[in-house]
């Protein structure tokens, strides 16, 4: 059965709709093993992965980008990064940053047998420090394509670092940014446990739609997704 706890589309028939018949058919191989796997492992929090149909999305935008070097904030088991390996190119290259590396082990066997670790660098650390150092290290404007799935209360400081690290042209995708869709939702209806993420969401969601330096379009894919190009 499809997972419809995390997704704004609220009609199950809908979302197992689009995820049974439309999505998981043409799910590679090891993200389906990984997806099953998280789910056995973490139960409940396998919510916090990308679901089957943004990955299908990702890996298209991603190919049609041509896109060679990639930053990835907040991997979890990896199911976003995976997606993002097997789409790249045999010498495509990826910073993968997460606070704990835990989880990703739980992932790291499907990545290996997908053959595509090799692209990928993990980095357990904060993202702010990671981001700063590639800057310090003169990456400034190396970088196609930036994923971010972390500390939603930090996106608007990695906004202002990943702007430098991605090209002109280069695309940073912001996840959950519909929050469940509790962006919507007035404060006497919103649960309590959802609300500090919902309030950095639309202060993320304000900032972005008056930011001039990127064009951007936010997609009710999964729990929404923000695509920022960057145009100066
Ligand atoms: C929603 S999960 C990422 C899911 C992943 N994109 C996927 O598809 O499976 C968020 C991850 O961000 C990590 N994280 C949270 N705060 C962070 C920070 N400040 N720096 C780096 N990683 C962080 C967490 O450890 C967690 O693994």
């Amino acid at each position: 059965m499809a997972d419809d706890s995390k997704n704004i589309l609220q009609c199950p028939a809908l979302l197992q709709y689009i995820l049974e018949e439309n999505s998981y058919p043409r799910e590679h191989e090891q993200l389906k093993e990984l997806r099953e796997t998280t789910l056995e492992t973490l139960k409940s929090r396998s919510v916090m992965s990308v679901p089957a149909d943004q990955g299908l999305f990702l890996s298209m935008l991603l190919k049609l980008m041509n896109a060679k070097k990639t930053i990835e904030i907040g991997v979890f088991t990896g199911y976003s990064l995976l997606t993002t390996a097997l789409a790249l190119p045999a010498d495509g290259q990826i910073t993968a940053i997460d606070i704990s590396r835990e989880s990703f082990e739980v992932g790291l066997p499907f990545i290996k047998k997908a053959g595509v670790d090799h692209k990928i660098n993990f980095v357990e650390s904060q993202a702010l420090l990671v981001l700063n150092d590639l800057l310090n290290d003169g990456k400034e404007g190396e970088f196609d394509f930036a994923f971010v799935d972390a500390n939603k209360g930090e996106y608007i400081k990695y906004h202002e670092l990943l702007l430098r690290l991605v090209k002109i042209n280069g695309v940073i995708a912001y996840d959950n940014t519909l929050w469940f869709g509790t962006v919507a939702q007035s404060d006497d209806v919103i649960n309590e446990k959802l609300k500090a993420s919902r309030n950095h969401i639309r202060e993320l969601n304000a900032f972005l739609v008056n930011d001039s330096r990127v064009e951007i379009a936010l997609l009710s894919v999964g729990d929404g997704l923000t695509l920022c190009r960057r145009i100066e």
